[in-house]
């Protein structure tokens, strides 16, 4: 890549297992206020500290691509799918970086008090800028980018109990029919 043209991204990972609108409204207000030639999508195969995922990875990804083809600046990327086992930002932060110059790492409020215990956290925050978007109006520490979210939406409610105005409407019909199928077996 020609290295007079620097190029920043923001990383947006998590289990999206289902994508719901929170996560749309993130992306939207990431492209929105950041300084970004790309915001790149990062289904997990295993985010560290879940047990499991209910949907597969495959259509997690799938359902990403059908909810973002609105706009250009945004990829979804499977390296986490491919490499397998459990995602460690880090391994992605260090993948991207030997691409991209400026690293955004975008994460929800709910991930702020576990951030310290992340797979080499260290070395993580000397890579990325922080920018957090609140779920419900949460207060954001010093030292991180703020983004104003207020859909307090979340995959687990979605799981336990289906909200069909919740999901992109790309994907609608195939989501509700997943859960309605799979859900009882896969219940946290
Ligand atoms: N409604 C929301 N508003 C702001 N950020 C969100 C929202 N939902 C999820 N996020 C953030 O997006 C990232 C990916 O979220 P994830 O796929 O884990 O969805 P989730 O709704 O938090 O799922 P779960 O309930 O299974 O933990 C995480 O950093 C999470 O904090
Ligand atoms: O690297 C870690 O140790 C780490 C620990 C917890 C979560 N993460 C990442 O944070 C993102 C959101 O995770 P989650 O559990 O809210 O879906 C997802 O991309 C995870 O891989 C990463």
């Amino acid at each position: 890549m020609n290295r007079t043209h620097p190029k920043k991204i923001a990383i947006f990972g998590g289990s999206f297992d289902p994508p719901h609108l929170g996560h749309l409204e993130v992306i939207k207000k990431a492209l929105q206020s950041l300084d970004i030639d790309k915001l790149i999508v990062v289904p997990a195969y295993i985010s560290p500290f879940k047990k499991g995922h209910s949907a597969p990875p495959q259509l997690r990804f799938e359902w990403l691509k059908k909810i973002t083809a609105f706009d250009p600046r945004i990829e979804v990327s499977d390296i986490e799918i491919k490499k397998g086992g459990p995602s460690y930002t880090i391994d992605t932060v260090n993948h991207f970086s030997e691409i991209f110059d400026t690293i955004y790492l975008i994460i929800g409020a709910d991930n702020l008090e576990s951030l310290h215990r992340w797979h080499r956290f260290d070395e993580l925050n000397r890579k990325v800028k922080w920018v957090v978007a609140t779920r419900n109006g949460e207060k954001i520490p010093e030292g991180f980018i703020r983004l104003e979210v207020k859909m307090p939406i979340s995959s687990t409610k979605l799981r336990r109990n289906i909200v069909p105005e919740w999901i992109p409407e790309p994907i609608r019909e195939e989501v509700l029919q997943y859960y309605s199928k799979h859900t009882k077996e896969n219940r946290d």
